[in-house]
């Protein structure tokens, strides 16, 4: 019995995550910094939520995959970079138009009132 999800939203962004040590930002995944689609789905058997980024190209690189948390704490600091803490790291997304980072912030907001 496959999961069902839905997709919430998409939006592209270059996903990064905090280096504490570097006290730097770094793209998440391997290799170039490239834009990725950043996607909220919600599996609505659970109720849970997640976000999952896939590199645009060249091969759809997984490069997050976060639960949303009840209680998450979404800090959009700027119009264009918008970023939250999991239990292991900081994520930042830094969003190719401020259209996808408003269409994602909406997302996210509307997963974590249903949580
Ligand atoms: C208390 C706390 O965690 N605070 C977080 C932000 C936050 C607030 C509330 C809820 C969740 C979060 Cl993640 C915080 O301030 N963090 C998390 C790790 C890095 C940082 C701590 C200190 C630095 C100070 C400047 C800011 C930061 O990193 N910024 C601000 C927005 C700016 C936008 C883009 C990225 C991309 C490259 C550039 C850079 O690092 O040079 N940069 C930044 O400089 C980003 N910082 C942060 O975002």
């Amino acid at each position: 019995f496959g999961i069902i999800e839905l997709s919430v939203c998409s939006a592209r962004a270059t996903v990064m995550v905090y280096d504490e040590t570097g006290k730097r930002w770094v793209a998440a995944g391997t290799g170039a910094q490239v834009i990725s689609r950043v996607q909220i789905y919600h599996n609505p058997t659970t109720n849970s939520f997640r976000v999952v980024g896939r590199k645009m190209q060249p091969d759809q690189q997984v490069v997050m995959n976060c639960p949303i948390a009840k209680g998450l704490k979404y800090n959009q600091a700027t119009a264009n970079f918008h970023q939250w803490r999991d239990s292991r790291q900081v994520w930042g997304l830094n969003f190719s138009s401020k259209e996808d980072a408003t269409l994602f912030a909406n997302g996210m907001m509307h997963a974590l009132e249903m949580l």
